[in-house]
């Protein structure tokens, strides 16, 4: 049976919602894509703020909406903030997304991402190889792209789910987001959107905010990816190539309204 899609009026309804509550984000994300991340949650109406000294990171921890942990350009020391930020985030019961760039083939963050999952995370956001090799399931795609596609991880996907908690997106041309026992699927997008760096760990710092949202977290989450996909297609619409998708895509989700999201 195919996982259910969401209605229009859901996403639009907790479009809504989103930019009613302006999330404030806390992101520990990677080097490469700081700029594109903050970027698209300002278009969304989330904020943003880029905090990674340890000892901030703990204080901020408590004070944001959501946490991101994305373990993209990870270094011990990065990991050890990180891990503090995850325990005051949880001590002020905030809710913390994981997206386990490239884990698999590299020993450090796979380590590092496996202790993380005794953690209880809100939401684990990532690619198919990403979700199989946390999962246990596979050794890891091709650097930080997936070599798999995402409804062959979707049975690592709902395992993962159970296993944590947490609700889980495992993203590609289909996007599925299950909590391990109920599965949704967001369509849209387009392929280039893989040849742009930075979708996916923004979409994840969505996913975050989406995670402070009151309601059903896994329409939440859903929902999150689906304002992407939908912004993806409208921007490539109006591009010729990755340069010129950039900024039809930030201007695509500022423009994102319930009417076309499906
Ligand atoms: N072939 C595709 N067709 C349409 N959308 C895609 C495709 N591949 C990825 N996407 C979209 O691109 C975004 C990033 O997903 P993905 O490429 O899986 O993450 P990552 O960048 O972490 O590998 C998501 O919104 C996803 O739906
Ligand atoms: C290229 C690269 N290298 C380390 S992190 C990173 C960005 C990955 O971004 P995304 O997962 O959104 O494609
Ligand atoms: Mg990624």
């Amino acid at each position: 049976m195919q996982p259910d899609l969401l209605h229009r009026a859901q996403i639009a309804q907790i479009l809504q919602q989103f930019r009613k509550c302006t999330p404030l984000v806390h992101c520990m994300t990677n080097d490469v894509v700081q700029t594109f991340t903050a970027n698209v949650l300002l278009a969304l109406g989330a904020s943003p703020a880029m905090v990674i000294e340890r000892d901030e990171a703990q204080q901020f921890a408590a004070i944001a909406d959501a946490l991101l942990i994305n373990v993209g350009t990870l270094t011990r020391d990065r990991a050890d903030a990180m891990h503090t930020a995850i325990l005051s985030a949880n001590a002020a019961r905030k809710p913390w997304t994981l997206d386990p760039v490239a884990v698999g083939a590299l020993a450090f963050r796979s380590d590092f991402c496996r202790e993380l999952l005794a953690l209880q995370p809100a939401a684990i956001r990532g690619n198919a190889s990403e979700v199989m090799a946390l999962g246990g399931m596979s050794s890891g795609g091709r650097g930080v792209d997936t070599t798999d596609t995402a409804i062959a991880a979707l049975p690592a996907a709902q395992a993962l789910a159970r296993q944590t908690g947490a609700i889980v997106a495992v993203t590609g041309e289909v996007d599925y987001i299950t909590d391990g026992f109920r599965t949704l699927r967001v369509t849209g997008g387009d392929v280039l959107m893989t040849r742009v760096v930075g979708t996916g760990c923004a979409l994840s710092a969505v996913v975050a905010a989406c995670c402070a949202l009151p309601g059903d977290r896994l329409y939440n989450v859903a929902a999150g990816c689906a304002f992407m996909a939908q912004a993806g297609s409208l921007a490539v619409a109006t591009t010729r190539g990755p340069g010129s998708f950039i900024p039809a895509f930030l201007d695509a989700l500022y423009a994102l309204h319930g009417e076309g999201l499906a």
